[in-house]
């Protein structure tokens, strides 16, 4: 088998007494988007910050790219968009992405063409050259997402990247994302939106550091016998509280 783009093993994580993260075990193959669902507080974007070396894990091992996280090298190899945007306000649209490309290693030409391109994903065309300080938060997220997009990466690693983003926007970046999975890109993606949910291969549902299920759309809502992923998200809740052995 080809090897993972993201390989977790037994992972977990404390915060002091906080237990955040409980025996997480998560393969991410190219060609797949895979997404992480849970209440807020759950403990996904602890487990994005894991994988990409951000945050020091107490037990397991994270791989990305066949390397044991943290590496310096391979967290520039992934397109990352973090929850909260970290931009440079008092430069234009185009400037930060010039900036966060070039430190990507895209250069000259192809740094132009690739600008022209993600703008476009996002929308951003006519605003490329206004400074981001003048922005609204909803482009701001645009932005984020085409940086995280500027060096077309192997491997994205998206948190929330549709919050306050309007429907339609949302359609458009989903189809890129189809797009860029089809051409072999592997996808990691968090979300509180139950209809992108659908829209992965697989889904991991966590709730209180725990892993409660993992499997396409389809073999979830199958297994908990239910129509819809908010479904089986309220149904395996519902499981995990009645059963509390596992905490
Ligand atoms: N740096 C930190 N120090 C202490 N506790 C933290 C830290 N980061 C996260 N936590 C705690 O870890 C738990 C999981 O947080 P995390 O941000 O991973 O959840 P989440 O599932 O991403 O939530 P949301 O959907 O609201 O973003 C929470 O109880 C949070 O308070």
């Amino acid at each position: 088998m080809a090897q993972p783009m993201i390989d977790v093993r037994d992972v977990a994580k404390r915060f002091g007494d906080n237990v955040v993260l409980k025996q997480i075990n998560l393969h991410l193959p190219a060609g797949r988007v895979l997404g992480l669902i849970g209440p807020s507080g759950a403990g996904k974007t602890t487990l994005v910050k894991s994988i990409l070396g951000m945050e020091k894990v107490d037990a397991g091992t994270t791989t990305v790219l066949g390397t044991q996280m943290p590496n310096r090298q391979i967290m520039q190899k992934i397109g990352y968009m973090a929850q909260s945007d970290a931009l440079y306000e008092t430069l234009t649209a185009r400037e930060n992405l010039r900036f966060f490309g070039e430190l990507m290693g895209v250069k000259g030409p192809a740094l132009a063409k690739s600008i022209t391109h993600v703008a476009q994903v996002v929308n951003l065309t006519a605003m490329l050259d206004r400074r981001v300080s003048a922005y609204s938060g909803g482009m701001k997220r645009r932005l984020s997402l085409a940086i995280a997009l500027i060096a077309d990466p192997d491997l994205l690693i998206l948190d929330e990247p549709t919050v306050g983003i309007d429907p339609e926007l949302r359609q458009q970046i989903w189809a890129e994302l189809r797009t860029l999975k089809q051409h072999g890109k592997a996808i990691l993606v968090t979300t509180h939106v139950m209809d992108e949910a659908e829209r992965c291969d697989e889904l991991m549902l966590i709730r209180e550091g725990i892993a409660l299920a993992q499997g396409t759309p389809t073999q979830l809502k199958q297994e908990y016998a239910v129509d819809t992923i908010e479904q089986v998200f309220l149904k395996a809740g519902r499981l995990q509280d009645e059963n509390h052995s596992d905490r």
